[in-house]
C-alpha cells in the first residue's frame, strides 16, 4: 500500500480566541517519516487530528492526494479515516482482557471485514513484529510488545498513512528503539506516510522532516526528504 501525499494551506483552527494552530504552508511526501515536535501545549496532538480528520479545521485546505478532508461532512471524513489511516497512541488503548490476536481484529471485524483472512493477516503481522501471540490476555506482554499489538492493530487495514501520538513516551528506551524502528520501517520500506508528535530525542533523529511548532506555527521544517 503505496502512502499518501499531503498538502496543507492555510490551517487554521482556535479554540475560543487562542489560535492554536496556524500553518500557512506544509507538504508532506510519501514513503516519509514526519515528526511534529515543540514544548508541551504547542499543538502537536492537535495538528495530528486535524490531518487525520477527527478535527476540522477553522479554514484552509488538508489535501491528501486530491482529496480536501477539511471540506469532507464528518460520516465522508469518517470513511476516509477508515480506508486511508491508522493510529498509534501512548497508552495503546488495548483492551488489556482480550488476546493479542483479538486486539488486532476487533475494530476491522466491526467494520465488516470477515474473520477468518483478517486472522490470517494479524497472525502475520504479530510475527513479524515478534509479538507472542498466543497469550490470552494482553496485561501478560511488556509494554513494548503491548506498543506492537497497536501498530499490528493499525496495520490490519493496510492504510497509507500512519499517524502517532507519543508512540514512545510510556515505553522504556529499548522497546521505545524497537518501535522506532518499526516506524521507520513502515515508511522507508513498505512506502507509508508516517506522521509522530513526540518528545523522544531518538525519534526526532530518524526523521525524514521534523516540524518544530510553538504556539501552533511552525517555526522551523527541517527536512531530510524531497519536498
Ligand atoms: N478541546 C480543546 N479545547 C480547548 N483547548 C484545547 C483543546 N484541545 C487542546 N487545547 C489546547 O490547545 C493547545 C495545544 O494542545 P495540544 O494537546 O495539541 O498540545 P501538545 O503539543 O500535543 O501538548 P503535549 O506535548 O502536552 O501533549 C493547548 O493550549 C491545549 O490546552
Amino acid at each position: 500500500m503505496p502512502g499518501l501525499p499531503l498538502a496543507i494551506s492555510g490551517l487554521k483552527l482556535a479554540f475560543g480566541h487562542d489560535a492554536v494552530i496556524d500553518l500557512p504552508q506544509m507538504r508532506i511526501a510519501p514513503g516519509t517519516l514526519t515528526v511534529l515536535s515543540g514544548p508541551s501545549g504547542s499543538g502537536k496532538s492537535t495538528l495530528l487530528y486535524l490531518l487525520s480528520g477527527l478535527l476540522r479545521p477553522a479554514s484552509g485546505e488538508i489535501d491528501w492526494a486530491g482529496t480536501d478532508i477539511a471540506a469532507l461532512a464528518e460520516g465522508r471524513r469518517d470513511r476516509w479515516r477508515r480506508d486511508h489511516a491508522g493510529f498509534i497512541f501512548q497508552d495503546f488503548h488495548l483492551i488489556q482482557e482480550l488476546s493479542p490476536l483479538d486486539n488486532v481484529i476487533a475494530s476491522a471485524w466491526f467494520s465488516g471485514f470477515s474473520a477468518a483472512p483478517l486472522k490470517a493477516r494479524a497472525r502475520l503481522r504479530l510475527d513479524t513484529l515478534g509479538v507472542p501471540h498466543e497469550r490470552r490476555r494482553t496485561n501478560l506482554l511488556s509494554r513494548g510488545e503491548q506498543q506492537r499489538v497497536a501498530i499490528a492493530r493499525a496495520l490490519i487495514g493496510n492504510p497509507s498513512i500512519i499517524f502517532a501520538d507519543e508512540p514512545t513516551a510510556s515505553l522504556d528506551a529499548k522497546s521505545g528503539e524497537g518501535v522506532i524502528g518499526i516506524l521507520r520501517q513502515l515508511a522507508s520500506e513498505e512506502g507509508r506516510t508516517v506522521i509522530a508528535a513526540t518528545h523522544d530525542p531518538a525519534l526526532l533523529a530518524l526523521a525524514d522532516t521534523v516540524v518544530r511548532l510553538d504556539h501552533g506555527r511552525p517555526m522551523t521544517i527541517d527536512s531530510k526528504a524531497p519536498a
